[in-house]
């Protein structure tokens, strides 16, 4: 269906950077410099903008409706997703929101296929098809003053997510819908019951059962030479991905694809391809928890080389709710194995795996939220001396929230915030930056991201050469280099996420974009062709090299990022 991919002139999109209509904007008047909403009888009272207990009055248009909210629940591979895309497929209108882009642009794919014409939008991506009444977005794209036939948020087990979970709970509360399906785990069923109370919504369960079945095994892997064709490795250190890569490889019998959350999504998506594809001779995965979301992966047998996790604060063991969405991807539904196996590296861990797949999730019992940019700033109106770190701080500290929800983790957005404030840039454009998908943790994105609000700052204008000196973009030929070309990627996928919010000042979105597909198709070279498989392994003829395809001419065009 490329031919319906026509680009459209871009309608300005609604996304959690503001939430009303103008004529719904809230009853906010400025009166001799101080911020005082004005009741019905016209008296004015003074307001606290960090009194957050009533989040569901901040979306007018859903609430002007009776949505019939249907909550799809179950295990992993149970067709949730399926059922509730059956429902969006035969709706007037609609839009499916998912936590991952490779999710949302698996459902505009499916849509389009089937022949109803479907938007695709993302931080990163606006591609607008003729006629469409239904769009795949990113939850965090979610327009809440639309109106819609039908919508679908996908996994919303994530509304308790310490970081993303106030993104579900803006588009399950603000979404304007005839028909809300909600898909996830069960754990998340009590919660949403509770918060729908207070919006006069509808509300109906729907229970799934796995398509095929899990089985955990009684014993373990012992020794990498048991693996077998369709075995998906699980380890969560890219350190540990490539050690183990290395392992299996050299054993002679297997390649392996990988799956990490630094690689880019597409290049995930291409690793899933190799893998799911029975011609290639990638037949085995190393992966860390990134598979547990958003690819098809035709996985026969899970096997956890470790139950421990670096989650970013401590070196923790994987909670239920993670073995489960992790186990459960082994078998899925349409591949060529009849059931899914789970087993573990070594046997002292199999007991706790067993132990989590026979346990239900626990109960999630609050649900993100944090104001809109709306809210803080009538807050920064009221007081012009606060910077916007000492405003997030404030609300993070201060905020006033009903028992179901709490506040999200706002570290990430104080981190930027306090690099920005140093600028001198008004209060939107300043929470534009600290909203962006910069990698906090990652040098280089962040380098990127402060070098971009400078030049901005300074010039109004960032055009992308100017971050750039000539070189050459190499094929890696070490793991470091490859992490290297990652963060580039995350740099450049940032440029492109300012494109579509500044569109004037950050023009240069197709230099990006075609950097930005280089760079992951340099990695790709590195995965398929640098890897450590033996010398006299096979090696694929798939595609055709990248060091041919880019003779040095072309290659002199491509830059580094200057100061990094
Ligand atoms: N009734 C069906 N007919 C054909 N294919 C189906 C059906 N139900 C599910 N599938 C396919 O089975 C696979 C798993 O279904 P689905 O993605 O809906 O499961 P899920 O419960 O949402 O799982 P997840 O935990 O991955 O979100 C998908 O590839 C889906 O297209
Ligand atoms: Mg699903």
């Amino acid at each position: 269906m490329a031919s319906l991919f026509l680009r459209r002139r871009l309608s300005p999109s609604r996304s959690i950077l503001s939430d009303y209509r103008e004529s719904d904007r809230l009853p906010w008047r400025l009166k001799f410099g101080t911020l005082r909403p004005f009741s019905s009888s016209g008296v004015a009272t003074q307001v606290d903008f960090t009194d957050l207990t009533q989040p569901h009055t901040w979306y007018p248009c859903a609430r002007r409706k009776s949505r019939n909210v249907i909550l799809h629940v179950g295990p992993t591979n149970s067709g949730k997703t399926h059922h509730a895309l059956k429902q969006l497929e035969s709706s007037s209108s609609g839009v499916y929101c998912g936590p991952l882009r490779l999710l949302a642009w698996e459902v505009a794919k499916r849509l389009n296929k089937a022949k109803v014409p479907c938007d695709l939008i993302t931080g990163q991506e606006r591609e607008e098809v003729d006629g469409a009444q239904h769009k795949a977005v990113t939850v965090e794209m979610a327009d809440v003053t639309s109106d819609y036939d039908c919508a679908v948020i996908d996994e919303i087990q994530m509304l308790g997510c310490r970081t993303r979970g106030f993104s579900f709970t803006r588009a399950i509360l603000g979404i304007s819908a005839n028909e809300l399906h909600l898909c996830g785990d069960a754990a998340a069923v009590p919660l949403i019951q509770e918060i729908l109370k207070v919006t006069g919504d509808n509300f109906k369960v729907q229970h799934y059962d796995r398509l095929l079945p899990l089985v955990p095994l009684k014993v373990p892997l012992g020794s990498f030479s048991n693996i077998e064709t369709g075995d998906c490795i699980v380890t969560f250190s890219r350190r540990m991905i490539y050690r183990l890569k290395k392992q299996i490889e050299n054993g002679g019998k297997h390649l392996c694809s990988v799956v990490y959350g630094s690689l880019p999504p597409e290049t995930r998506t291409r690793q899933a391809t190799m893998f799911n594809d029975a011609s290639s001779e990638f037949d085995v995965l190393v992966a860390s928890d990134a598979i547990g979301m958003g690819l098809n992966l035709n996985i026969s047998r899970i096997i956890f080389s470790t139950l421990m996790k670096f989650d970013g604060v401590e070196h923790r063991q994987l909670t239920i709710p993670e073995i489960k969405q992790i186990a459960g991807r082994a078998g899925r539904y349409g591949s060529k194995f009849p059931f899914g196996e789970v087993t573990c590296l070594d046997r002292e861990d199999l007991p706790l795996v067993h132990s989590a797949l026979d346990s239900p999730s626990p109960i999630i019992e609050r649900a993100g939220l944090f104001p809109n940019f709306d809210l803080l700033y009538m807050f920064s109106r009221l007081h012009p001396e606060k910077s916007l770190h000492q405003i997030l701080e404030h609300f993070a500290e201060n905020a006033k929230l009903s028992a179901n929800y709490f506040i999200a983790n706002c570290e990430d957005m104080l981190k930027v915030a306090a690099i920005i404030d140093e600028l001198p840039l008004g209060l939107h454009d300043k929470f534009l930056f600290c909203i962006s998908p910069v990698d906090v943790n990652d040098e280089i994105s962040f380098q990127g991201l402060t070098q971009f609000a400078q030049n901005y700052a300074k010039n109004g204008i960032v055009r992308l050469r100017e971050i750039f000196t000539p070189g050459t973009l190499q094929v890696p030929k070490t793991p470091t280099a490859l992490q290297e070309l990652e963060s580039i990627h995350k740099v450049l996928d940032l440029y492109v996420w300012l494109s579509f919010r500044l569109e004037d000042s950050f023009p240069d979105r197709e230099l990006a974009s075609s950097q930005k597909a280089l760079c992951s198709m340099l990695i790709e070279e590195f995965l398929e062709r640098f890897g450590w498989q033996k010398p006299n392994a096979r090696i694929l003829p798939r595609r055709t090299s990248l060091s041919s395809m880019f003779a040095p001419d072309v290659r002199q065009h491509v830059k580094f990022l200057k100061n990094i």
